[in-house]
């Protein structure tokens, strides 16, 4: 690990992945793969989660394409030095923010979406100038192969590697110096990866997961609300970082609920959901019996069935759910649906404050008056307002946790950024000595009062107050000169 790295440390230092036109290069060349080499693509994911390439195809190839296409679009503009707002005493000189690429960056993926949270990172980071290690899943084994076999093919083997494995491969990583880690997956590891990070100082961004939420106001159109989340849920067998994890509401509504996502389900998957394309397996044994063992004690309004061959968990929904019991005290990650009666709002918000900060929330309702209060009144990673999952699909948004579901975020121009340093850049000339004389010692009243003159003093309007500045900047650097020199 530790001779990969130092390779692709070299090559970063060498400055090729540095040019816009490089960069654009790979990018091109992912997007020549991705369209090329997509059959492969799709039979991985399909081999690994059991979904219809359909499904694949618009839940994660789209996304990394549209991603690849932003950057393409935009990168020539969010290269560029940024000029910012100068003061007097630095009017005459050159200030800017220049982003520019961190080094070397790790991006440990996840099994669940293992190609798009794998490869949305990777298109921001090589944006972005940097070299890039991915780590992709070891449970998306297939995935793992494909993006290991691809990859080197179409990009700069120097620059952008693949490492695959387990616990053991991921730890000898993480005892490796990086300039960025990006980690998605569960909480506990996100601790690990923290730790490992902390011993060089490299920054972290953590894309975790957590129990989000939906509440369901009284003020609504049922029959949508009830497609939306029966769709946002059961997507991915559940197992969406994302998914509606449970539902709040009023308890005089749980049965209508119960009936018209039962209904949808039906229209979804049809009378016999085994036989459904659209309906995925959970991952592995392990959090089959994990989900199943969830449904311990509960009251199964429908659903429920299960079948360890195949792994198969039947969509699900639970009814008066006690907010004690273990379906409520971990992430669900599976198509199981708890519905926990409370008062109204006052109460949902309360219950939702009560817990760590979840990585969405889920608000529908007609009353805007209410939504603007709940957005207000709780914190999550994100917010969709009557629906679910969106907010993830718009790249103008930044993606990622708060509080324990995670810190940092990416996707679009916030990927170009997490990947970038903004490197504040004030280039001065030899000349004008004088009017620096005031913040050399010896210090003085008069020094101070004409540092809040020119400090202080902030302009930033039209070409006029800018050459009225100009002409104040140099009386009063005379002004200034003449005063310290007689002092
Ligand atoms: N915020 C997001 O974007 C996002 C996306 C997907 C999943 N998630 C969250 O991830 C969780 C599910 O993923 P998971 O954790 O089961 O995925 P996972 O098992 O694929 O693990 C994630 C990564 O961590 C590595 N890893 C596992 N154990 C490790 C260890 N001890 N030391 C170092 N590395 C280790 C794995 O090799 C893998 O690459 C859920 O909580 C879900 O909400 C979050
Ligand atoms: C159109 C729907 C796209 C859904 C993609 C969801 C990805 C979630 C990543 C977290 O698990």
């Amino acid at each position: 690990m530790e001779s990969l790295v130092q390779q692709l440390r070299q090559t970063f230092r060498s400055g090729r992945s540095r040019p816009l036109r490089f960069r654009l290069q790979q990018l091109q060349a992912l997007r020549r793969m991705v369209q090329e080499r997509e059959k492969d693509i799709l039979s991985a994911i399909a081999a690994d989660l059991c979904k219809s390439e359909f499904n694949a195809y618009s839940q994660e190839v789209i996304t990394v394409l549209g991603e690849i296409d932003l950057m393409l679009g935009n990168l020539h503009e969010w290269v560029t030095a940024k000029p910012v707002k100068k003061n007097l005493l630095t009017m005459m000189d050159e200030a800017y923010i220049q982003p520019e690429p961190l080094g070397v960056i790790l991006i440990i993926g996840a099994w669940n979406y293992p190609f798009v949270l794998t490869m949305q990172p990777l298109v921001g980071a090589i944006a972005a100038g940097n070299a890039v290690i991915i780590k992709p899943s070891e449970l998306s084994e297939n995935t793992a192969k494909i993006l290991a076999k691809l990859l080197p093919q179409y990009l700069d083997q120097d620059l952008y590697a693949v490492v695959n494995g387990g616990v053991e491969e991921t730890t000898k990583l993480l005892e490796q110096r990086f300039d960025h880690i990006l980690y998605t997956g569960n909480t506990a590891v996100g601790k690990i990866v923290m730790e490992a990070a902390a011993k060089y100082l490299t920054p972290v961004t953590l894309e975790l997961g957590g129990k989000s939420p939906c509440y369901i106001d009284e003020d609504c159109d049922l029959g949508v609300v009830c497609r939306r989340i029966t769709w946002g849920k059961y997507m991915n067998c559940g197992q969406t970082c994302i998914a509606p994890d449970y539902i709040l509401c009023e308890a005089s509504l749980q049965s209508q609920i119960v009936q018209k996502i039962k209904e949808t389900v039906k229209e979804f998957y049809g009378e016999n959901i085994k036989e459904s394309p659209d309906y995925e397996r959970i991952i592995n044994l392990r959090h089959f019996k994990r989900i199943q063992s969830l449904l311990e004690g509960q009251k199964i309004a429908f659903g429920g069935e299960t079948d360890e061959a195949t792994r198969y968990i039947a969509p699900t929904v639970l009814t008066d759910v006690d907010p004690e019991t273990r379906v409520m005290q971990e992430e669900i990650f599976g198509p199981v649906l708890p519905i926990v009666p409370v008062k109204n709002a006052d109460e949902a918000i309360n219950f939702i404050n009560k817990r760590e900060k979840p990585l969405a929330l889920y608000i529908f309702s007609h009353n805007n008056k209410l939504i603007k209060r709940m957005i207000d009144e709780t914190s999550s990673g994100g917010v969709t307002v009557n629906d679910v999952i969106m907010h993830f699909t718009l790249n103008s948004l930044p993606f990622g946790g708060v509080g324990s579901s995670g810190m940092g975020a990416y996707h679009g121009k916030h990927s170009f950024d997490t990947f970038s340093h903004q490197r504040p850049c004030l280039l001065k000339s030899l000349k004008r000595e004088g009017a620096n004389k005031l913040r050399y010692p010896p210090n003085s009243q008069s020094k101070v009062d004409w540092a809040k003159f020119f400090v202080l003093k902030q302009f930033n309007k039209g070409k006029l107050g800018l050459l009225l500045l100009t002409f104040l900047g140099v009386v009063a650097a005379v002004i200034i000169k003449f005063t310290l020199e007689c002092a």
